[in-house]
């Protein structure tokens, strides 16, 4: 897998701001939400566009009622008042039906710009080994665990809060600036427009550092939620260990990193807020100016103290509505600085891999290694330096060496989950059931049922009931782990525990075997497959994979696995390696060897 794009620069989140990154990674954001112009979410979109405006319309129609009321009341007029009583009922009603439905499309929206996002990550993480190299290999994304559960749920949360006030802000904008322009003059307009590129520009001020912090707050609630994850993956060993204390100490301490990273955004909150606040009460003052010089002016002389008072109110009614159009703009700055922190959490451009592809080879092949060398990521080390070898069918391979000589980093770049240094390796078969098939050390559980544990591949199948229902028996039974069926209840029952947990690390070795035995690959990497196993059941279990026909490639310390194996790879460390032939072997698989 060549992993392109994964530069550690290309995330470059070192400190995220409210600048021209934001809006780019922002419009990426919507192509994935907004792919084309017929779609589920451009549709709900459209639909909360009407809704919002229709409601505009009722507001509208809401918020000249008292000037309506001022008329009749100063006339006296009885059957005036009563119509204006009803038509106030019915407008009401209407709002508040509007704004229901208005908020019911932001809630449907919500969980459809989730499932959109989430899903295109997911997408990205589980193409070929992508979650391996986030979570393995690099450090400049932090938990992307957190970042596709949680970080996309607040965005999606934060985006929807912000859409129907947003969408229908243009609108009315343009539609209430009128207004108030036909009322007071470019006086009224104009001075609610300047005050508000005054409240933008300070609000910009200080929304920048809130941003930086929220991001920081995010990494430090994924770091506090893996500390409590890997307390509850590894309770049992920590249990052993009377980690209890220590762990609490250092959970306390993770805890205290974000609090004190909360504390601090709040700080920086306070003085956001402030504006806001300040800038909406403000508003509020300056319609009674704006309204105020037509008056003094005396543009409205000739009117009676009825008519004034229903054009004070109809007048302040506008000004008050577009001042409030601009600062719910303003108060969206809060709502923003969320989305602008989690938007660049959300950074799937970087998740793109590219799978290896299988080269054409002798069919009697499983790899071909030719002139190699490797080292572990943040080493500048060789652990084997110029390996070139051949794994053919037929031909069993032991790779020993003492801990940490490089033993499961070889697999690692067998598999391409590293790349070499130098020189090529070539991957002859295909991975799964009739090619190369990997038993990691330690054995992988999926959730599931028995056969699902069993029957497991890359492959996505859907269940093969009864069909398989022998064989699955039989191999159980050959690993040593028949006795699991009574305890599951059958292949089939769903069972609500951990296999983690429930199995223990000699049952999930023999479990993996079933598995092997089960998909029966050409090639079977056993990485120390049986060591929570006694010699016998070793000695049973490796028989079984050669009577089926598998050729082995093992890691291993034990003494006791030469006999199954014909060719020894030593690795000595330093890069230096060795390879000899076993003890009644006549297997070849040997290109180039300096050590000889
Ligand atoms: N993800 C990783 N990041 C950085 N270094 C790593 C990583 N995984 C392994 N290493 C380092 O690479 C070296 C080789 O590791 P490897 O797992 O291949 O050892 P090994 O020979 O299989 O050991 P053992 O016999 O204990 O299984 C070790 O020094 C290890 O610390």
């Amino acid at each position: 897998m060549n992993l392109r794009n994964l530069s550690p620069g290309a995330c470059a989140d070192a400190t995220p701001k409210l600048d021209w990154k934001f809006v780019q990674r922002f419009c990426s954001i919507q192509r994935v939400l907004f792919p084309s112009w017929i779609n589920q979410n451009v549709l709900m979109f459209g639909t909360l566009l009407v809704v919002t405006l229709t409601e505009q319309l009722i507001i509208y129609q809401v918020g000249v009622l008292p000037s309506q009321f001022y008329m009749v009341l100063a006339d006296k007029d009885y059957p005036g008042f009563k119509n204006l009583v009803g038509l106030a009922m019915v407008l009401i009603l209407l709002n508040s039906t509007m704004k229901s439905v208005d908020q019911y499309i932001c809630g449907q929206m919500y969980v459809s710009w989730r499932k959109t996002l989430t899903e295109s990550l997911h997408a990205a993480y589980f193409q070929g080994r992508v979650y391996y190299t986030l979570n393995v290999l690099r450090e400049d994304i932090d938990n992307p665990d957190q970042r596709i559960s949680q970080d996309v749920e607040r965005l999606c949360k934060q985006m929807s809060t912000m859409a129907s006030r947003l969408i229908v802000s243009p609108f009315t904008l343009a539609y209430y600036t009128y207004h108030c322009f036909h009322s007071t003059g470019w006086i009224g307009p104009v001075s609610i427009f300047c005050y508000f590129v005054i409240g933008t520009v300070a609000n910009k001020m200080l929304m920048g550092p809130i941003v930086t912090t929220l991001f920081e707050q995010e990494k430090l609630e994924g770091d506090f939620r893996f500390k409590h994850m890997q307390i509850r993956v590894n309770a049992e060993s920590a249990a052993f260990y009377r980690a209890g204390k220590v762990e609490h100490m250092r959970t306390d301490r993770r805890l205290q990193t974000l609090l004190l990273t909360q504390k601090s955004l709040i700080n920086k909150e306070l003085w956001l807020y402030i504006g806001v606040n300040t800038f909406d009460y403000v508003g509020g003052f300056l319609s009674y100016i704006i309204i105020a010089i037509p008056i003094f002016t005396g543009v409205y002389d000739g009117l009676s103290p009825g008519e004034l008072s229903a054009l004070i109110s109809k007048n302040a009614f506008v000004c008050i509505y577009l001042i409030n159009g601009f600062t719910q703009l303003i108060d969206l700055s809060t709502t923003l600085s969320d989305v602008a922190g989690y938007t660049h959490r959300y950074t799937r451009s970087i998740l793109i891999s590219v799978d290896f592809d299988i080269h054409g080879g002798p069919a009697d092949t499983a790899f071909i290694l030719d002139h190699v060398s490797y080292k572990s990521p943040y080493s500048d080390q060789l652990l084997v330096d110029d390996l070139s070898l051949k794994i053919s069918q037929g031909t069993h391979l032991l790779v020993v060496g003492n801990t940490g000589t490089g033993k499961t980093s070889l697999l690692r770049v067998l598999n391409r989950l590293w790349e070499a240094e130098s020189g090529f390796v070539h991957m002859t078969t295909c991975f799964g059931p009739r090619g190369t098939l990997f038993l990691p050390q330690k054995p992988y559980m999926t959730d599931g049922t028995l056969r699902e544990q069993v029957a497991f591949s890359s492959k996505i199948s859907f269940p093969f009931k009864s069909l398989d229902d022998d064989r699955i028996l039989q191999f159980l039974e050959l690993a040593g782990v028949s006795s699991l069926l009574k305890r599951t209840g059958g292949l089939d029952e769903k069972v609500d525990w951990n296999w983690y947990d429930v199995l223990s690390p000699g049952e999930m070795q023999r479990l993996s075997f079933a598995r092997l035995f089960y998909l029966q690959p050409k090639y079977a990497v056993l990485d120390e497959a049986t060591s929570a196993l006694t010699e016998e059941a070793e000695a049973q279990l490796y028989r079984a994979c050669k009577q089926l026909g598998m050729t082995l490639v093992s890691l291993g310390h034990r003494s006791t696995l030469e006999k199954y194996h014909d060719i020894q790879l030593k690795l000595c460390g330093d890069g230096r390696w060795e390879v000899t032939k076993l003890k009644g072997s006549g297997g070849s698989l040997i290109l180039r060897d300096p050590a000889m």
